[in-house]
């Protein structure tokens, strides 16, 4: 595959960051979305970030310019397509929406173009059987904020010819970003499966022991090494991903969890996060925003549970993903950036310590028995 065009869909909080990153590797890049409105606002989004990178010498006054003149926003598809070689598909997670945007596509696209889909969770293989060319179809899965994560999993469907994954894991490379392949095409892919549960997981936390959520994200943060509390960090990803992807994993496979009320009435009320002002915690514009949690409100929480049930599904995805622990740990630090690696702070907790909290749990749930592999750890 040569790429010198790419056609990026969808323009949102995703689509905006992939067609960024794209054109700082020198590629002509279209956005596309469905209304002039939403790409107005993609390419200020973009001007943003250009001028942050700027503002910190990441990038020359004129290297930003010459990049963000390296992105056309275009609404009408066609005309968005028409030279594409490689079309990135970042719409919402809505299975019948991407298949429907698929369909429309197929009426227009060039014969050369490939397609490669941004979903969070969806699974591969069925959203590139809709298609004219499941064989050159493909997940690439970037992270938030594309502009700063790493990672980047690849993720083969059924029909995916070999060449394409080779050639998806350059293009990767080209961008600046470090691929990871998913070995199988389960709900979740690697660090989805670790993070959408954990939300749910760290809501259940607030019921079962009466901590307030600034707590448990001052313990995710500076007991658990993360970078942001993960409360924060579903507000920045967007209630309704973290919804959607909930349900479209549970339905296919019930060892991910239950969603929770609370995160199902805050996407009904479209308490939608950092987009919409209000999501877990209130926010005052729409750009960039973070949450003030201390190292002393941290010591009121105790998240071995939430690492439990981290590891409790890292050992699922070692089991039926094919993962192993390394590929797994790369994953949380380049995908979500922790500080630390997770194994390393399971050591410190002492796994059996762990397992003895999982234990304690599965008494009144058996969806908390901790996993074979795990046990195996002790
Ligand atoms: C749902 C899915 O399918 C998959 C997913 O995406 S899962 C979620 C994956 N992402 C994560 O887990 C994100 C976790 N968070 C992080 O890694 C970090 O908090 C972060 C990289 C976002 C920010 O880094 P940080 O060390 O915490 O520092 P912070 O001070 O907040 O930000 C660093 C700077 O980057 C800037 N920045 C933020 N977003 C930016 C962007 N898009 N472009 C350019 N600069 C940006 C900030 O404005 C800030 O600048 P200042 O220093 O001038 O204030
Ligand atoms: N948010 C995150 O942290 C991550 C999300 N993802 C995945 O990326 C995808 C997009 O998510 P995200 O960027 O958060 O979502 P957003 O809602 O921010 O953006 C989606 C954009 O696509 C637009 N859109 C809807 N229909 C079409 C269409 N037919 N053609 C082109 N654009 C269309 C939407 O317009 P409108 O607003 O009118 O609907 C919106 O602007 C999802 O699959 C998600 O799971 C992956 C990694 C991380």
């Amino acid at each position: 595959m040569t790429i010198k065009n790419i056609t990026v869909l969808g323009s949102g909080i995703m689509g905006h960051g992939i067609a960024q990153v794209s054109a700082m590797s020198g590629y002509h890049v279209v956005l596309r979305d469905i209304e002039k409105q939403f790409l107005d606002k993609a390419m200020e989004k973009i001007k943003w970030s250009l001028d942050k990178m700027v503002s910190k010498q990441k990038l020359t006054e004129e290297q930003g310019k010459e990049i963000f003149s390296r992105i056309t926003p275009i609404v009408d598809l066609g005309e968005a397509l028409k030279d594409c070689d490689l079309m990135i598909e970042v719409v919402p997670e809505i299975m019948d929406l991407k298949k429907k945007v698929y369909a429309e596509v197929d009426k227009v696209v060039p014969q050369k173009t490939v397609f490669a889909s941004n979903t969070s969770t969806l699974p591969i293989t069925e959203i590139a059987n809709t298609t004219s060319r499941p064989e050159r179809f493909i997940g690439i899965h970037f992270f938030n904020p594309p502009q700063l994560m790493k990672l980047v999993e690849v993720i083969p469907g059924q029909k995916t010819k070999k060449e394409l994954v080779d050639d998806t894991i350059n293009f990767v490379k080209s961008v600046s970003k470090e691929p990871v392949v998913c070995k199988r095409d389960v709900p979740g892919f690697i660090v989805n499966r670790l993070f959408i549960p954990l939300v749910h997981e760290a809501a259940y936390a607030m019921d079962r022991t009466g901590a307030t959520k600034e707590e448990i994200d001052s313990a995710v943060k500076f007991i658990l090494h993360f970078p942001m509390g993960i409360f924060e960090l579903a507000d920045f990803t967007g209630m309704d991903v973290i919804h959607k992807a909930t349900v479209e994993m549970h339905s296919r496979d019930k060892k991910v969890i239950n969603p929770h009320p609370l995160i199902e009435k805050l996407y009904d009320e479209k308490k939608l996060g950092q987009k919409s002002g209000e999501g877990f915690y209130k926010y005052s514009g729409e750009q960039y925003e973070r949450i003030n949690l201390s190292e002393e409100i941290a010591k009121k929480f105790n998240p071995i549970q939430l690492l439990g049930n981290i590891l409790n599904n890292a050992a699922w995805l070692i089991t039926n993903q094919a993962s192993d622990p390394q590929e797994i740990e790369k994953a949380l630090l380049l995908g979500m950036g922790l500080k630390k690696p997770l194994f390393e702070t399971a050591k410190q907790f002492g796994m059996k310590n762990i397992v003895a909290e999982l234990e304690k749990l599965a008494k009144n749930n058996k969806f908390y028995e901790p996993d074979p592999y795990l046990v195996s750890l002790m």
